[in-house]
């Protein structure tokens, strides 16, 4: 039976949990899926970097605790490293969840470029990569025989991007609109429930669902960049992060969402993109008061939703866990799937 080896760059939420489902479940999935996955590298900014051919133990890898102690302690060092151990680990896939940078991508982009570089595939959560330097990361997988997968970019775990590709090939996708961030969409849910925005904020923090700052969550930067991906990924547009025209929900007050209740609305952040009659194609994050029966007035916590306004099917709507550390360490696994599905496929081929 293939076993695929994996290095964890980042061993934050997302890469920890994976890292338990591997160790707590790595026999189910072996028997599910058909292949083993064996964890031969870890790196991250706080606790430094460890490499082991023959398979890193996790249980204890995930009782280090992070300011309290580093791999050095564990025959690893206390530096991530990430470049040398990235290119010349013997992993066949690297799983990157380092923080999102919103701004140039960075140095995740490195990390995916350094990865595709040296023979590995790369699965990731991180949207900046993706959003600012898909084209050319995608086009490098594709030179080298490689994979690029990053479902869990948009709506963590739920498959959207997945789903979107293998239906809308004999349909015209007009446009979208959706929900997108899971953390900005809790603390609106929360302060309607009576809790100020800091307090609905240090929930989100503590549920894992915010971005390392998060006020990329409540500004609509974490939204701006999914847009940029839903955009360029299902209606083919070349957008840049600059055409992508945002706005948070910092200004709304808690009056501001009583005003909206007493009126039958509700105040969501909402990211959508709509193809012009000339082709080209407009988007933008903001907030809008929307009516209790708009397909996304509904949608509560940290879910998510994005309809799909298509030629022949009218609305497609998607919605699902939007944020969440199990959630999106699940995108990681689905993304492997994916891989393993593709390699097999390549195998009957041959
Ligand atoms: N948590 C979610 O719900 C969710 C959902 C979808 C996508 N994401 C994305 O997944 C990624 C990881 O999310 P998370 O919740 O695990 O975040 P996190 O903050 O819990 O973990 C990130 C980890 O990466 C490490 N790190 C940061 N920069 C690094 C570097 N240069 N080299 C090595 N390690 C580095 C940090 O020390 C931290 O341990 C982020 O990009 C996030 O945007 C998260
Ligand atoms: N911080 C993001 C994580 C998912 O990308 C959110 O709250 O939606």
């Amino acid at each position: 039976m293939t076993t695929y080896d994996i290095a964890l760059i980042g061993f934050g939420g997302v890469n920890r949990t994976l890292a338990e489902l591997i160790a707590t479940r790595g026999g189910e999935l072996r028997r599910d899926l058909g292949f083993g996955l064996r964890v031969v590298a870890i790196t991250d900014l706080r606790l430094g970097s460890l490499v082991r051919g023959e398979g890193i133990d996790l249980e204890k890898a995930l009782r280090l605790v992070p300011g309290a102690a580093t791999f050095r302690d564990h025959g690893g060092s206390a530096e991530a490293d990430n470049e040398r151990i990235i290119r010349t680990c013997p992993a066949d896939i690297i799983c990157e969840a380092t923080f999102t940078n919103p701004t140039d991508g960075e140095p995740a982009a490195s990390h995916v470029r350094w990865a595709l570089d040296s023979g590995k595939s790369v699965c990731t959560t991180n949207k900046g990569p993706v959003a600012l330097h898909g084209a050319e990361l995608k086009a490098m997988a594709r030179q080298n025989g490689l994979h690029f997968e990053f479902e869990g970019a948009v709506m963590s775990g739920t498959p959207v991007l997945r789903f979107a590709k293998r239906l809308f090939p004999g349909l015209s996708l007009h446009g979208f609109e959706g929900i997108l961030n899971g953390t900005s969409n809790y603390v609106l849910g929360r302060m309607e429930d009576g809790l100020s925005f800091d307090e609905a904020v240090r929930e989100a923090q503590q549920r894992g669902y915010a971005e390392a700052d998060p006020t990329a969550d409540i500004d609509g930067y974490d939204v701006q960049l999914k847009v940029l991906i839903l955009a360029n990924e299902l209606l083919g547009a070349n957008l840049t992060l600059a055409d992508v025209k945002r706005e948070g929900i910092s200004a709304l007050t808690p009056g501001d969402l009583r005003q909206a209740g007493s009126e039958g609305r509700r105040w969501k952040l909402v990211g959508s993109a709509r193809r012009n009659p000339d082709g080209t194609v407009t988007a933008q994050v903001a907030p809008a008061a929307l009516p209790l029966d708009h397909g996304l007035a509904g949608v509560s916590g940290a879910n998510n939703a994005v309809s799909f306004s298509t030629d022949l099917l009218g609305a497609v709507t998607v919605a699902g866990p939007g944020a969440g550390r199990m959630e999106t360490a699940y995108a990681l696994l689905s993304d492997i799937i994916a891989m393993h599905e593709a390699r097999s496929r390549e195998t009957a081929n041959a």
